[in-house]
């Protein structure tokens, strides 16, 4: 699975970022950076397409200061323009709007602990989710703004999973990576020549800390992708992978509208 011709990839992923930001009417690209390698494979493949018309977003939000680190070493290493627009404030300050209007829950540990481990069950997501939607929020602004596409940076395994935030990082228009699964990505990020450093991290949503998207799914990606590809999966894990996908499958679809 592994022995793919990523320069070709590298190389018709760049025309294809070109073509559909061109038959949009558009001028360039806007995609948020994380410090992981999803977000540097993707700035990098429209930085090559648009050279002077792409724009990363390092969005903290709460996040993990090393990420922030990571992103803007991969920016400056690839003359890769950006802007850091921390989200954090905003953030605390629409769950404090929530806690003053809305007298059900008390989110007042979770808004002094800045820290999304006080929160269980669905609050917990619920609040999570917010960050990715709030990021998006950015990006549609820069996209409007400059006349660009907001590309996303989901991949193939994510897209299967439905492993994103619905209308959150799930809130793009398009996906070059969508074809390509997880550790197919890799392999185009060491042939990108993306720091081994985001390669090897462990790949996180960085929603709180500890997050791990192994832990969080319940699978690695070679567990995955094997069965995505190649169809390679004892049938627990096959079942498992089709159930998360079947429940997470309204992410990819436009809303049900009534058909009378
Ligand atoms: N059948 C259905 N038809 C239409 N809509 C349906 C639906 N079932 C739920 N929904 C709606 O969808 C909502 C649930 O979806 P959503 O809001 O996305 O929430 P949910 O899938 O519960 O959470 C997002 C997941 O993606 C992960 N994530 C997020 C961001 C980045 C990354 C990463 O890889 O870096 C991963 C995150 O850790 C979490 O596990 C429901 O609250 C409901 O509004
Ligand atoms: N702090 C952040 N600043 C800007 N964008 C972010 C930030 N965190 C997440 N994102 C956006 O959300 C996307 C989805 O996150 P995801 O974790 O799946 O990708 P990644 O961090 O690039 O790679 P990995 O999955 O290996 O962690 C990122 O690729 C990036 O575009
Ligand atoms: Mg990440």
């Amino acid at each position: 699975m592994l022995d793919r011709n990523y320069k070709k990839i590298e190389s018709d992923l760049i025309d294809w970022i070109r073509k559909k930001v061109k038959d949009a009417g558009c001028q360039g690209a806007v995609i948020g950076l994380s410090g992981g390698i999803d977000s540097s494979v993707t700035s990098l493949l429209c930085q090559k397409a648009f050279p002077e018309n792409t724009l990363g977003l390092i969005m903290p939000c709460l996040s993990n200061p090393e990420d922030k680190i990571d992103a803007v070493k991969h920016a400056e290493k690839f003359g890769i323009k950006y802007k850091e627009i921390n989200l954090s404030d905003p953030y605390q300050k629409l769950i404090q709007t929530i806690n003053d209007y809305d007298s059900e829950l008390d989110l007042e540990e979770v808004i002094n602990n800045k820290n999304l481990a006080a929160a269980q069950g669905s609050l917990k997501l619920a609040l999570a989710n917010m960050k990715p939607r709030l990021r998006m929020t950015l990006l549609y602004y820069y996209a409007n703004l400059n006349n660009y596409l907001v590309v996303g940076t989901d991949n193939r395994s994510e897209l299967k999973l439905g492993y994103f935030t619905k209308y959150g990082d799930g809130g793009i228009d398009i996906a070059p990576l969508g074809n390509l699964v997880k550790l197919e990505v890799r392999g185009l990020a060491r042939k990108m020549g993306i720091d081994p450093k985001i390669i090897t991290k462990q790949p996180s949503a960085g929603l709180w800390d500890g997050q791990s998207d192994q832990d969080e799914i319940g699978l690695s990606y070679r567990e995955i992708d094997y069965y995505i590809v190649d169809g390679e999966a004892d049938a627990e894990t096959a079942a498992k992978i089709e159930k998360i996908a079947a429940a997470n499958r309204h992410k990819l679809e436009l809303p049900a509208v009534p058909n009378f």
